[in-house]
């Protein structure tokens, strides 16, 4: 039997920085990982850059709600592959669900499907709170709480950044573990660990926060430092609280040949991050926003016309 264990969280919780961390070290690094991705370009893939035992297969499109298919087969091909020797034989799963998943769905899918029931067993649940942006994004989002609810251990990230919002996560879970960790420091054998579960798992419809969308930006051209600095200001400004999640990789034109990885998760905007090097072929800037009710075209006609001010500045 193969184990499974799910890390959820809401947008920028940290999910893909924990699991970059655990795959670097060698005692877990013969994880497969699955990542369910919000967003029509998946992004994930080239940021958990994985180990050669391990490997990332994604599966964007819809989170949750189409998961029996999705989820199922994505696992189901993985095994087989693994029986064929044509992917090293990893010793777990471990899911990344989209920071917008309401989990039940996916659990409903791992805990009822046949064909996985015979070779694989749900073995943890797993949700990430970031201490800065928890309370409130408990508050405000159906996914978020469902994350908590069912998870069987919670790690609170960030908690360099702010304190742990015990309060509004005990009230949706009282009794699982608890721990912090930053930067995805945490013990993998605790995280993974097979927790007790019960058969039944009630109400299984996913929970949705109405109105989210992705946006996607691809660009040719290099951008300068200064206007991406002042179009996340511009988005912030125009879109405040409405604007969920920037994630991106990009060219600047002050260092092109390595991408800088954006990261900025409501008003907060994370340092910029640099890879060594483009993870492919293809050396476009490509930026998701996740935001509810974003004029669809806004984002890239600022970026636009910051740029053109930019360069008429002379910078
Ligand atoms: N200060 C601080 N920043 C952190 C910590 N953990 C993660 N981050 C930063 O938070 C940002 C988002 O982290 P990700 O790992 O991409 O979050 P995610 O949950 O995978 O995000 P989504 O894919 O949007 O759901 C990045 O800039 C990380 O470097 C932490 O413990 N402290």
């Amino acid at each position: 039997m193969i184990p499974i264990s799910v890390v959820t969280g809401f947008l920028g919780a940290g999910k893909s920085t924990l699991l970059r961390r655990i795959l670097r070290d060698p005692a877990w690094a013969d994880s497969a990982v699955i990542v369910n991705e919000f967003g029509e370009i998946p992004l994930d893939h080239d940021l958990i850059a994985a180990s050669e035992e391990s490997f990332v297969s994604a599966s964007t499109g819809c989170l949750c709600c189409v998961v029996r298919d999705d989820l199922t087969q994505t696992l189901l091909d993985l095994l087989r592959r693994r029986e064929a020797g044509a992917v090293p034989p990893y010793a777990r799963v471990l899911i990344e669900t989209s920071g917008l998943a309401d989990p039940a769905p996916i659990l409903h899918a791992l805990m009822t499907d046949e064909a996985l029931a015979a070779t694989h067993v749900l073995s943890s649940v797993v949700a990430l709170v970031d201490a800065l942006h928890g309370e409130a994004t408990l508050a405000r989002h159906p996914e978020a709480q469902r994350q908590v609810m069912l998870a069987d251990r919670i790690l609170v990230t960030k908690p360099d950044l702010a304190a742990a919002p015990q309060g509004a996560i005990r009230a949706l879970n009282p009794a699982a573990p608890l721990r912090e960790a930053t930067h995805g420091a945490a013990d993998p054998g605790w995280l993974f660990a097979a927790a007790p579960r019960p058969a039944e798992l009630p109400d299984w419809a996913a929970r949705h926060t109405a109105g989210l969308a992705s946006i996607v930006i691809e660009r040719e051209a290099p951008i300068p430092a200064l206007a991406l600095t002042l179009w996340l200001q511009g988005l912030a400004e125009h879109a405040g609280p409405r604007l969920l999640r920037v994630k991106g990789l990009v060219a600047l034109t002050e260092q092109p040949d390595r991408p800088a990885v954006l990261h900025a998760i409501q008003h907060m905007v994370h340092p910029l991050e640099w890879l060594d090097a483009w993870p492919g072929e293809d050396r476009r800037s490509r930026i998701v926003l996740i935001g509810e009710r974003i004029p669809r075209h806004f984002p890239a006609r600022l970026l636009a016309a910051i740029e053109v001010e930019v360069a008429a500045a002379g910078h």
